[in-house]
């Protein structure tokens, strides 16, 4: 996608459909909230292929619904993609388990992960990932494409409370979502003062 002039931030986890949907879904209500979101092209994707076209998370939706961040309509309203970074399950529906369980909480989303490709390097301005995984494995991907420009950096070097590490909440609770969306606040507040 082109993106003629306008500013660009992709968001990367290992599997996006936890951290890295929500990092999105932030700094897309932070940019609208001011009156900028037309400036940018945001985007999120995966390194793994573990969840191709599935979902988010429902305790992230849950999450991003207490906190009332529009993550199903921006989904709705926006184009927005998401990939692989292997081609095992190109073309594949969403997990039925995870469609059946946001149905039940009655939230549609068009959101489907995808995993990062050569053209992200090429086309995105930031690349902003969560842990050091993450890092290392964008940074080795990044050095096999020739025209690579998307500076690779950790969300959580924003953070102003240097908290550097977004920790994968997938195993975890609740709670361990919320502080992932109050990280995810902190450095994309930063992030977009930064670059206003
Ligand atoms: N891996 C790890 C790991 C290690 C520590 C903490 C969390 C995770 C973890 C595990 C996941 N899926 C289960 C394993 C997937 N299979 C792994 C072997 C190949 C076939 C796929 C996740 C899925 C989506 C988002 C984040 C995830 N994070």
């Amino acid at each position: 996608m082109a993106t003629s002039g306008k500013k660009s931030a992709l968001f990367v986890c290992l599997g996006n459909i936890c951290r890295s949907p929500i990092a999105e879904a932030v700094f897309r209500k932070m940019a609208a909230d001011a009156g900028v979101v037309e400036k940018w092209r945001i985007d999120s994707a995966a390194t793994s292929n573990y969840e191709i076209g599935n979902p988010p998370d429902h305790r992230g939706q849950a999450c991003m619904k207490r906190h009332g961040v529009p993550m199903q309509h921006v989904a709705r309203k926006w184009v927005i993609d998401s990939g692989a970074t292997s081609d095992w399950n190109i073309g594949s529906s969403p997990d039925a388990r995870g469609v059946a369980c946001l149905r039940k909480h009655g939230v549609e989303t068009s959101h489907r992960a995808r995993q990062v490709t050569n053209d992200d390097f090429m086309t995105f301005e930031y690349i902003l990932c969560m842990d050091e995984s993450n890092l290392s494995e964008l940074n080795r991907r990044a050095n096999l494409v020739k025209n690579a420009v998307a500076k690779v950096e950790l969300l959580g070097s924003y953070d102003p409370k240097k908290q550097r590490i977004i920790e994968d909440p997938y195993y975890g609770s609740d709670e361990d979502f919320e502080k992932v969306y109050e990280q995810c606040v902190r450095c994309c507040k930063a992030f977009l003062e930064k670059n206003s």
